[in-house]
């Protein structure tokens, strides 16, 4: 299937290209839009920084052969943190019962590393069956059409193509704080009791000491917080230094985002970026959706671009949200119509048993006079599955009514969704709240 492309190099003379596409970044995007444009018959090659699971991490997610970034690991400490399952799956999480329970986050970290290193396998796999060359090593563009790429192996090799594909990421933010420094990854959590976590609202971290046992963290409210580890978790920046983009003339946003149109393509018409290196919407299906866009556009006949309506995301926190569409703010200002807000909070059917006082919240926005369902969003157990099937119906316009003349699964919480009768405010688009 692989093939040379022969093209008009400008001058009335045939280029022949080493690739019809060569993708800087094995990360979600990169691969998705690297395999799908093999499918489509395309010659693909793909490049990325070595795999190194510890450096993964202390980057914050980022960083090495293939594609694993923070979702999976983040999602795997969160399930330890949580578990409450059989024994022999409580085991592999970390923990040790019966008897005395004991937590072993050693264990925890090393399986949570095995699963990530087999599904970089599997990723690998994925590549090699589509037929997508991948070179291990750090890529480069040297002009619209060449990307040089500085391998493990330590040679350096250049490579001509049709197209670049930019998906090299994002990577933490560093805050300037005095007395940060990378030793302080990693989270210990020592102190935690229960679910218990201190907010420390419009509160800035102006300097972070070293104290025997720990840390001393000094707040610009005057506080002084004793701690084991700090944690920055401050946001990301995309990943364009090294790039070498601004020889070439790829253009920027003042954030450091690389700049595409609706279908992912720079000022430079062969050099094109997906993910989180644009700055759109940072997560991984969303990026999963660019790579196949512009897998379809360059090389599947149908130019197509990305739909960013309706995209639910969640918080994998305990217990975890979830949000799909608008939120009330968001209705209020961007609908002419009054909105219809309903809400609902009550004890998930487990708490009532085991006493735990968390409660279940859930809503739903809804345009007064058109009846259809602008938003939703929940925080309690299973909010993100649940919010997976919402974002469906939402996709599909659905409303309020359809959602109503939906029967309910019961008894579960996803069933409040089908029977919110009775709304809770009226909003007027000028944000005027009535009782209803
Ligand atoms: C802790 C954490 C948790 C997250 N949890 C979720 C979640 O639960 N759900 C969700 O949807 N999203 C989540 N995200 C966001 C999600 O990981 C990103 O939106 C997604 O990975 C973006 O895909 P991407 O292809 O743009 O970048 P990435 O997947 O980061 O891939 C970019 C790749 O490019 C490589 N690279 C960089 N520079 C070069 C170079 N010069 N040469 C070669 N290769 C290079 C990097 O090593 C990396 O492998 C999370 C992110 C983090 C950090
Ligand atoms: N479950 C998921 O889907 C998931 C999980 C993690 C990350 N992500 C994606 O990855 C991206 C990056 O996530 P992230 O958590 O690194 O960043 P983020 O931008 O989502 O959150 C950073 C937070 O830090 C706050 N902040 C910034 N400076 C601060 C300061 N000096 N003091 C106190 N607070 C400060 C910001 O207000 C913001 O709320 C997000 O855009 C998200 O889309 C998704």
């Amino acid at each position: 299937m692989a093939r040379k492309m022969l093209v008009d190099g400008g001058d009335g003379m045939e280029v022949e290209f080493d690739y019809d596409l060569f993708t800087i970044g094995a990360g979600s995007g990169g691969v998705r839009a690297s395999r799908m444009s093999a499918g489509h018959g395309a010659k693909v090659a793909i490049c990325e920084l070595p795999f190194h699971p510890i450096s993964s991490e202390k980057l914050g997610g980022c960083g090495g052969t293939c594609v694993i970034r923070g979702c999976v690991p983040k999602k795997i400490l969160v399930y330890g943190s949580s578990f409450h399952g059989e024994f022999e799956d409580s085991k592999n999480f970390g923990w040790d019962m019966p008897g005395e329970i004991t937590f072993d986050w050693k264990r925890l970290i090393e399986n949570k590393t095995k699963e990530i290193t087999r599904l970089n396998g599997v990723y690998k796999r994925i590549l090699a069956n589509a037929g997508v060359t991948l070179f291990e090593g750090a890529g480069k563009i040297i002009d619209p059409h060449t990307v040089e790429v500085h391998l493990t192996t330590g040679e350096i090799k250049r490579f001509t193509t049709k197209h670049i594909l930019i998906a090299t990421g994002s990577s933490a933010v560093l805050l300037d704080i005095p007395g940060f420094d990378d030793e302080m990854r990693g989270v210990v959590a020592k102190n935690l009791e229960g679910r218990g976590v201190n907010l420390h609202p419009s509160t800035n971290i102006i300097k972070i000491e070293k104290i025997e046992g720990g840390l001393k963290v000094y707040s610009d409210r005057g506080e002084e917080i004793e701690t084991d580890v700090v944690l920055m978790a401050v946001g990301r920046k995309p990943n364009t230094t090294g790039l070498n983009l601004n020889a070439v003339g790829v253009e920027l946003h003042k954030d450091g985002a690389i700049k595409v149109d609706e279908y992912s393509q720079t000022n430079i018409p062969s050099i094109w970026a997906v993910g989180d290196v644009t700055n759109r919407i940072n997560l991984t299906p969303v990026a999963l959706m660019e790579g196949t866009c512009l897998a379809k556009t360059l090389f599947g006949g149908e130019k197509i671009k990305p739909d960013y309506e309706n995209v639910p995301c969640a918080v994998f926190s305990i217990p975890p949200l979830s949000v799909v569409g608008l939120s009330e703010q968001e209705a209020v200002s961007q609908t002419e119509n009054d909105i219809l807000v309903f809400t609902s909070s009550f004890t998930p059917m487990k708490n009532t048993i085991s006493g735990r006082q968390e409660k279940t919240v859930m809503k739903l926005i809804v345009d007064a006079k058109t009846d259809k369902v602008l938003g939703a969003a929940m925080c309690g157990p299973d909010a993100p599955e649940i919010m997976q099937g919402i974002a469906v119906a939402l996709k599909c316009n659905a409303t309020k009514a359809q959602l109503d003349s939906t029967v309910g699964i019961h008894p579960s919480a996803a069933e409040e969704f089908v029977t919110m009768r009775t709304a809770t405010r009226r909003v007027t688009p000028d944000g005027q709240v009535i009782k209803v």
